[in-house]
């Protein structure tokens, strides 16, 4: 067992302190391209500065054929264009490099660090199952950022995608400081818990609950009654939002794969939102218009709280707004709102611009 005081000490001589805390970077769409196709590489340099994430996927999606044309792609991409990934660029750079107990994983990890770790942020893991997967390529990040004369540790993070990594969500978020945050992984999660949808992500119209009927007469019984459909994912979303706030590092939904379903694509995201991830992937370059949508607060919303703030004075005691009660906790709810509003805006001036023009609402 390592001492908790070891935690922050580098995990090889020459490698970078770890970070004590997780930057709050804006990443509102993690936007997913396959490097080693020519035409989707291709357009990655005019994205940069219009999302907030740029994401070279090695894994599934990428054909086993591919799967070293993509290594390379990635690297000829983070090396030719201008913004992308480093600490002061307006778009960060992440990878989702091949599963552990793939025969790509270790050379994924190895080539993308010595050769581009100066540009790379974030190490998105598949398939983690428990703290052990973490320790694996922290320490193994650890080596290779001393070899490379890195000067700032790479962050990992984890998709959820099998039930044992759910049993175990709360020991992965606290293996490592690298821990940046989580994604839902709803396709592999759905064949390994053998969930009976073929969808990635989103809902089921199967998943549902219906009204009583009037009587328990076959009449009634078989009369027409409103349904509503639930959320497939609530209960694992929930779960990954909690584990993530217990360690400071952050949630995120994941794919949402009816890429021509733009509504209930939005859908998804904003129950997401609402439940406390701070963003979202984007497949196709349609969902990233609307991932910034729905994880930036309205500015309805963001009005609404700076009265709160304001009203509250001192942050102490009960005030009545708008017919409503607004005590100590409210105001903890609109700090929320009002400092993601901030770190949005420092990035995003149309939004800035949104949000100065509503001001108070008052
Ligand atoms: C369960 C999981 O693991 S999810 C994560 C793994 N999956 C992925 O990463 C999928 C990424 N996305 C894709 O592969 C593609 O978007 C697909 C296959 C879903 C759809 O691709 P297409 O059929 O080519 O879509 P479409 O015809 O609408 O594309 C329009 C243009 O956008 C480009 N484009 C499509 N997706 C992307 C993307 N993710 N990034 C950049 N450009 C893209 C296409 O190359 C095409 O370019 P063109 O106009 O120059 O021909
Ligand atoms: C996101 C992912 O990898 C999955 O749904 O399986
Ligand atoms: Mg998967």
């Amino acid at each position: 067992m390592r001492s908790a005081k070891d935690f922050f000490a580098p995990l090889a001589v020459g490698a970078p302190t770890p970070l004590r805390e997780i930057p709050t970077r804006p990443s509102r769409a993690i936007h997913f391209f396959d490097p080693s196709n020519p035409k989707m590489a291709a357009k990655v340099p005019d994205m940069v500065g219009s999302v907030d994430v740029l994401l070279g996927n090695l894994e599934d999606a990428v054909k086993a054929d591919n799967k070293l044309a993509a290594r390379q792609g990635l690297v000829e991409v983070a090396r030719g264009t201008e913004g992308l990934g480093g600490p002061d660029s307006p778009t960060q750079l992440w990878t989702r490099v091949n599963a552990l107990d793939s025969p790509w994983g270790l050379d994924d990890l190895t080539t993308l660090v010595t050769e581009i770790g100066d540009r790379l942020d974030v190490v998105m893991v598949p398939k983690v199952q428990g703290a052990e997967d973490i320790h694996y390529v922290d320490r193994l990040l650890a080596q290779l950022e001393a070899k490379a004369g890195l000067d700032r540790p790479i962050l990992v993070h984890a998709i959820l995608e099998t039930a044992r990594g759910m049993v175990n969500v709360e020991e992965i978020c606290g293996a490592s400081p690298r821990m940046q945050g989580l994604s839902l992984g709803p396709a592999d999660l759905a064949a390994d818990r053998r969930m009976k949808t073929t969808r990635v992500g989103g809902g089921h119209p199967g998943y549902l609950v219906r009204q009583d009927p009037l009587s328990s007469s076959p009449e009634d019984v078989a009369r027409e009654r409103a349904t509503h459909q639930q959320d497939l994912w609530h209960y694992t979303i929930a779960r990954m939002v909690d584990a993530c706030a217990m360690h400071g590092i952050f949630p995120y939904y994941g794919p949402f794969g009816d890429i021509a379903d733009v509504v209930a694509c939005e859908d998804q995201f904003r129950n997401a939102f609402l439940l406390g991830c701070v963003g979202t992937w984007s497949l196709h370059p349609k969902q990233i218009a609307i991932a910034h949508r729905v994880f930036s607060p309205a500015p309805e919303d963001v009005a609404h709280a700076r009265r709160v703030v304001e009203a509250m004075g001192d942050g102490t005691g009960a005030v009545m707004l708008d017919g409503k009660m607004e005590d100590d906790a409210s105001l903890k709810q609109c700090l929320v709102m009002v400092e993601l509003a901030e770190q949005l805006s420092a990035v995003d001036p149309e939004l800035k611009q949104r949000y100065d023009a509503i001001g108070t609402g008052a």
